[in-house]
């Protein structure tokens, strides 16, 4: 093909690639089928190939992964990733929230989240290009995954507004994917993963991104490092300005009036727990207002504003009862 109908016929591919990706991996809701999508990203990186200064960093052909790095750099938060406090039971709960009326005084309401059992992740955006990724670590430093994540299909390579950010999330891998990833190490009688968390870490930790790519990572983001910076006034619109850039939030959160709500919300996903194509871990609760989260302020470790609930570990459980019914 001629260069200027290969121009063309890039930038189609990449409208097309970007749109389907969308559907798929963040709406979950394909129009076309996978065949399709890998006969158009075959076509790509093909016309790529053909002329290489035409590829740009927010191709679609970007994701397949590149060459395997030799280690990961290392990269410093500009603003650390906090730990979160812990409860074990209502009690708990109930303590966190007096302590957080006693500050900030009756008129406040939280946000809950599932908590999804994965790795914390940081993504930077300059002009609304991805440009970094990196672990939490140990909250202050972490290692460079960028190749990695870029295989991350519901991590958008370009926002739908040019706005430099940086978002947090949780990667993760779902059940289904754990479950066949499993299923082939047996049959190569390699080293099974003990749950999809390690799973993930393991996936990410890859240095050759094709590795990554290979074990169908997911992505949901929670939050914003800069939110404050962008003007915005609370989580939940932090949340839904991250839905409208076009990154995959966590669609069962419940913006929560009172602790009895959320303990509502807590039992109520202890039980469903089971019926989610990902594990989670507890439910995190954070005070939605930005104002009064700073009133708050934060610990040398976790913010003051936000606790995890932590579930009962299930299998564990799971196990005790057949031991028990079945001695
Ligand atoms: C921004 C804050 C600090 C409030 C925050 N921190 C989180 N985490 C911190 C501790 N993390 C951590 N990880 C490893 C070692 C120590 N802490 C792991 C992420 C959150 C994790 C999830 C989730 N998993 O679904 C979530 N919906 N919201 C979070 N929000």
């Amino acid at each position: 093909m001629e260069r200027q109908a290969a121009i063309k016929r890039i930038e189609e591919l990449r409208e097309l690639l970007n749109q389907y990706n969308y559907e798929y991996y963040v709406l979950d809701r394909p129009s076309v089928p996978d065949s399709e999508y890998d006969r158009l990203m075959q076509e790509l990186i093909a016309l790529e190939e053909q002329y290489p200064d035409l590829k740009t960093k927010d191709s679609p052909s970007q994701r397949v992964g590149g060459q395997a790095l030799d280690a990961f750099q290392k990269v410093e938060h500009r603003t650390p990733m906090l730990s979160l406090a812990n409860a074990f039971n209502e009690g708990d709960l109930r303590d966190f929230d007096r302590r957080v009326r006693q500050e900030v005084g009756d008129d406040v309401a939280y946000v809950c989240e599932l908590k999804i059992d994965g790795l914390a992740v940081s993504v930077r955006y300059e002009d609304g290009y991805f440009v970094q990724g990196a672990t939490r670590g140990d909250g202050v430093t972490g290692e460079d995954i960028t190749e990695n994540l870029k295989t991350i299909r519901s991590l958008p390579l370009r926002l739908n507004e040019p706005v430099t950010l940086e978002a947090r999330g949780e990667a993760y891998m779902p059940k289904a994917s754990f479950e066949r990833l499993n299923e082939q190490r047996r049959q190569r009688g390699e080293e099974l993963f003990a749950n999809p968390r390690n799973a993930a870490a393991g996936s990410l930790r890859q240095l050759d991104p094709k590795i990554a790519a290979s074990r169908h990572l997911d992505l949901f983001v929670y939050g914003l490092a800069n939110a404050e910076e962008l003007g915005i006034a609370s989580h939940s619109a932090a949340l839904d300005y991250l839905q409208q850039l076009g990154f995959k939030t966590n669609p069962e959160r419940r913006r929560c009036a009172n602790m009895d709500e959320v303990m509502q919300f807590v039992n109520e996903w202890q039980e469903k727990r089971p019926q989610l194509p990902y594990e989670i871990d507890g439910i995190v609760i954070k005070v939605d207002s930005f104002a009064q989260q700073e009133q708050l302020g934060a610990t040398a470790k976790s913010p003051r504003w936000a606790i995890a609930y932590k579930f009962p570990a299930e299998e564990v459980v799971t196990k005790l009862i057949d031991i028990e019914l079945n001695v």
